[in-house]
């Protein structure tokens, strides 16, 4: 188990990571999800003893990173792609990974396989591409056989090919009652591996939760309809107290009211194109859960950047009328 509590970081001003409370637990894939600049990495660093907490504490099984005898044992990590020295082969730079952890050289050979290396690895590294480093990097994180292994956007740079064997490799490992934590800002890809979430905004926790719940919780149900008596409806809906909002060329009722909307369609012999129950979808969810907490932002037609703290509220609100559309 990787425990955390009340795990905190500043630089200077900055709190990028504040107050942190969870537990990521054996045999599922716990998703960290947040936006950009949200704390993971920091929360990561923190874990393996790469940067020290302002306050709080986090410990592996129990113990501090720097108490683990021959760590990669215990815990394996992914966390920033190409850092290794660009000049030594695959091969090597596991090696040297190996023998200095207590790990059996043979276990160099089996983890090229498993990441599908093999035919490269007496290549010097300064020549892989982004999904060959990401491998190399996944590969020293399994070197040890640790219980424990955690991911930094591991899916950065890999093409569908590589994504999808990611996927399945988590899955393998969660499936062998390993712990596996990963990171993401992608709630799509998330929602395609983690069992379990946890959702930071600001270096804050804002969810710690499973999948299902979390689907739950923040999805949004409605209605869509398209018919061509558009105003005739709205008069009915309006009559019965039920409130549709225009989408384009759409009505959208909120709730689950496809029978009830059917049924009052049908009685004034309104015509009706499309009623289909709908459910927001994950990345909306996690949008609309992390909205208060975006610190960078892009508008069509204007570079991304921070957003000008005037300007912070009018934003929320823009996301929040995104959502509520409808
Ligand atoms: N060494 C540092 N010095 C100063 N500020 C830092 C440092 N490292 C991180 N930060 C700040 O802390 C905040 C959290 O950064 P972090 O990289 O942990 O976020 P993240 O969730 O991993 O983001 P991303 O998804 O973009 O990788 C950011 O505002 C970042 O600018």
């Amino acid at each position: 188990m990787i425990e955390l509590e009340g795990l905190t970081k500043r630089y200077g001003e900055k709190v990028a990571v504040n107050n942190l409370s969870f537990t990521v637990r054996p045999g599922i894939i716990t998703g960290f999800l947040g936006p950009n600049g949200a704390g993971k990495s920091t929360t990561m660093r923190m874990v393996l003893g790469l940067d020290r907490p302002t306050a709080g504490d986090v410990r592996i099984d129990g113990k501090h990173y720097d108490q683990l005898k021959d760590p990669l044992t215990y815990i394996g990590a992914l966390l920033e792609a190409k850092a290794w020295h660009g000049g030594r082969s695959a091969y090597n730079h596991l090696l040297c990974l190996a023998q200095s952890n207590g790990i059996p050289t043979r276990r160099v050979r089996e983890v090229l396989d498993t990441v599908g290396l093999t035919a490269v690895a007496k290549k010097k590294t300064k020549g892989f591409s982004l999904g060959m480093g990401q491998r190399l990097g996944i590969a020293a994180a399994l070197l040890g056989d640790p219980r424990i292994l955690m991911f930094d956007e591991p899916v950065n740079g890999l093409d569908p090919e590589g994504i999808h064997w990611i996927r399945n490799l988590m899955k393998t490992l969660a499936s062998q009652g390993r712990t596996v934590f990963v990171s993401s800002h992608l709630m799509s890809e998330m929602a395609l591996t983690a069992d379990h979430l946890v959702v930071i905004g600001q270096g804050r926790l804002l969810a710690d939760t499973s999948m299902a719940d979390f689907i739950a919780e923040n999805s949004r149900s409605y209605v869509r309809i398209r018919t061509p008596q558009r105003e005739r409806l709205l008069d009915v809906l309006h009559g019965e107290g039920v409130t549709a909002v225009e989408a384009g060329e759409v009505l959208e009722v909120d709730g689950d009211k496809a029978e009830a909307v059917g049924e009052l369609a049908a009685r004034h012999q309104i015509v009706l194109y499309e009623l289909s129950p709908q459910r927001a979808s994950l990345e909306e969810a996690f949008m609309q859960l992390t909205a208060e907490s975006v610190e960078y932002h892009a508008h069509d037609g204007q570079p991304a950047g921070p957003v000008p703290p005037g300007q912070q509220q009018q934003q929320q609100q823009q996301w929040g009328s995104e959502w509520r559309k409808g």
